[in-house]
């Protein structure tokens, strides 16, 4: 399977979301990162045929997604940023309902449905109302949804919007466990949702791709490395306006400082491997 992204464009009015974006996708786990506003849900929204590209097209082993139609959605899964639940369907209503709009045989939906609620952990809540539900039950049921039709491509925007630190974990052993024969393409802001189970990453700042590989390639890139020091506590607001800082920790006297910078930041700083996360900051930094 091929899915080719060429040349997307994406043009609301005077803003230009998506600008020619080009890449090639097979089966695998693809993670497009960027920050709020970087252009991922707009193209996400192109690959699944909700959005128009004002210039580009979406081709799927060589035929036009578009032109493909129905038997292109039947083999999309797609968990939206913004999910409309029905707040007044128990869990297992809001999967069949979904399982109707997909045109699935009712039989084969409730089988599907206790299956996918057990693999999302709900099954305990199948005939829970859905307003009841917290942010993250919401987003396992909408990742439930998204696989109702055994999807050969997977889109998730923002899935772990609302999960906890154990959710994210679950979620992410959820998507590296799913079989290796589907495309499965996350959109986050969050690095570590994606670092250790995408087999390419794809870094989206204004509206296009300005890295692609996988973690460990992306790393090197990070310009400089990271390094460690420790900074007096009076220093503290100089140093913080000159530096990249990845992360802080106040300790009696001192703070201790992850940065990433080309060149030794302070006297006695130590270097230390660059991360995922180190490359983040230095291209979004400016941006948070
Ligand atoms: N319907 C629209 N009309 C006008 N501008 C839009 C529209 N949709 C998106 N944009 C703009 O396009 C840019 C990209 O938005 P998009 O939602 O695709 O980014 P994103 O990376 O998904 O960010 P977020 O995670 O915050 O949704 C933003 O500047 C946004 O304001």
């Amino acid at each position: 399977m091929k899915l080719e992204l060429e040349r997307l464009s994406k043009q609301f009015k005077n803003k230009i979301a998506v600008e020619d974006v080009s890449t090639v996708l097979t089966e695998g786990i693809y993670g497009f990162l960027g920050a709020n506003g970087a252009g991922k849900t707009t193209l996400i929204q192109m690959i699944c045929g909700i959005v128009e590209p004002t210039a580009g097209e979406v081709k799927l082993d060589g035929k036009n997604t578009i032109s493909m139609g129905e038997d292109f959605r039947d083999l999309l899964g797609y968990l939206p940023q913004e999910f409309g639940y029905t707040p007044g369907f128990t869990a297992k209503d809001f999967m069949l309902y979904i399982s109707s709009i997909k045109g699935l045989e009712p039989r084969f939906a409730r089988k599907r449905t206790e299956e996918l609620l057990r693999l999302v952990n709900l099954e305990d809540e199948a005939n829970h109302k859905v307003r009841t539900f917290s942010g993250g039950m919401k987003r396992r049921l909408g990742i439930a949804q998204a696989l109702l039709n055994d999807p050969r491509i997977l889109i998730l925007d923002e899935p772990t919007a609302g999960l906890d630190p154990k959710e994210r974990v679950y979620f992410r052993n959820l998507i590296s466990g799913m079989s290796r024969d589907r495309i499965i393409i996350i959109s986050t802001h969050i690095v570590s949702d994606i670092e250790y189970i995408s087999d390419r990453i794809l870094v989206m700042k204004k509206g296009r791709f300005i890295l692609d590989g996988p973690a460990e390639e992306l790393v090197r890139e990070v310009d400089g490395g990271g390094w460690e020091c420790a900074v007096p506590r009076k220093e503290w607001p100089e140093f913080e306006q000159e530096q990249c800082i990845v992360n802080a920790h106040n300790r009696d006297h001192v703070v201790e400082a992850r940065v990433v910078s080309r060149k030794m930041p302070r006297e006695g700083a130590r270097m230390v491997e660059p991360t995922l996360e180190d490359l983040y900051l230095e291209y979004f930094g400016d941006e948070l």
